[in-house]
């Protein structure tokens, strides 16, 4: 099964659960629809401002699936009619050369979204550089400004995983509001920015981490189970409360016994359908959403860059 219960609100919601096949959440078809909408944005702000969006994205150093993304990340880009500018610097990058890039994007008209790819090689510090970027062209999100925004209940650029895992929760399960949400994973990237979204829509919210005494019996209230470890295979069908909703995160890339690769999630997949009423897949889920948000949150940037508006 694919494609979202209901759109309305007042049918959809956490079902009794009969054990079967969960449904499957489509991320991939989601985000093709949203790249679609937002390439019909990009005309019509072309058709307004004679201006077309531009995201820089800089890349430091070879890491090979960083390399995957940011190439998938210009990609898209060109797909929805927006400008891409890449920037790919040596793994000897130095702090201050990194730093002397991002104020000349910063200063950069034609430029409206800035993003350097994560995690960063050697000594670079990753918070100083994300904080270096101009918080209206902090398409990512994680600068102290947006974080703060979004902490404090503000409008503001939202991360874009956390953001592509919400569009998916409201559009499959509908109203969140009174539900129970266990977030499992508390990076800056993920897990903290998920659920101050959550808490946002009115979720019951609980984050597990690290330390967390028994993730395992806080999972297992959870109608919303986002999960966002990097540990594979870590949420089997035994943390998964009959019926819920369960996104999965995690991406991790295994080798198989024929020399082959495959894609994995943080989730026993194979498992946890038997159990969840609807779940990501690995790939195919929340992945590709996190490229649609990007340039969902670029369109958003050169709007407020230009117009001078807010987006609520
Ligand atoms: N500056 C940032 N760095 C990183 C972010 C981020 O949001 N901002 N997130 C991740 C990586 N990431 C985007 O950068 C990302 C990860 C996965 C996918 C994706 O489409 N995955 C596909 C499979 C792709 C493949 O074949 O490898 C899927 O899940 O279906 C897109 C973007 C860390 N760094």
């Amino acid at each position: 099964m694919t494609g979202p219960v209901s759109s309305d609100p007042h049918v959809s919601g956490p079902q009794p659960h009969v054990r079967g096949d969960a449904l499957l959440i489509d991320g991939k078809g989601f985000a093709n629809r949203l790249t679609q909408d937002i390439a019909e944005d990009v005309r019509a702000f072309y058709a307004r401002h004679q201006v077309t969006p531009g995201l820089a994205v800089v890349l430091v150093g070879n890491d090979p699936a960083s390399e995957v993304y940011v190439r998938n990340k210009a990609l898209q880009t060109h797909r929805a009619g927006m400008r891409s500018f890449m920037h790919m610097l040596p793994e000897t990058t130095s702090q201050e050369e990194l730093l002397a890039l991002i104020a000349r994007l910063n200063a950069d008209p034609e430029i409206h979204g800035i993003l350097v790819q994560l995690p960063l090689p050697g000594d670079l510090d990753p918070v100083a550089v994300t904080n270096a970027i101009d918080p209206r062209k902090d398409v990512d999100g994680l600068g102290v400004v947006n974080a703060g925004r979004l902490a404090l209940g503000l409008s503001g650029i939202v991360p874009c995983t956390p953001l592509g895992c919400l569009l998916l929760l409201k559009a499959y399960v509908g109203e969140l509001r009174g539900l129970n949400a266990v977030v499992i994973g508390a990076s800056n990237l993920v897990g903290r920015p998920m659920a101050q979204l959550l808490l946002r829509e009115g979720c019951t919210v609980t984050v597990a981490h690290i330390d967390t005494r028994d993730p395992q019996a806080l999972a297992r209230q959870a109608d919303i189970l986002v999960v966002a470890t990097g540990c594979r295979g870590l949420v089997g069908a035994d943390w998964i409360k009959p019926g819920a909703t369960v996104i999965d995160v995690g991406i991790s890339r295994i080798r198989l016994d024929n020399g082959k690769t495959r894609l994995v999630g943080d989730v026993v997949f194979d498992e946890a359908r038997h159990v969840a009423g609807q779940i990501t897949p690995v790939p195919g889920g929340v992945g590709p959403m996190t490229i649609a948000c990007l340039l969902r949150n670029t369109m958003q940037a050169a709007r407020e860059l230009v117009e001078g508006v807010e987006t609520p």
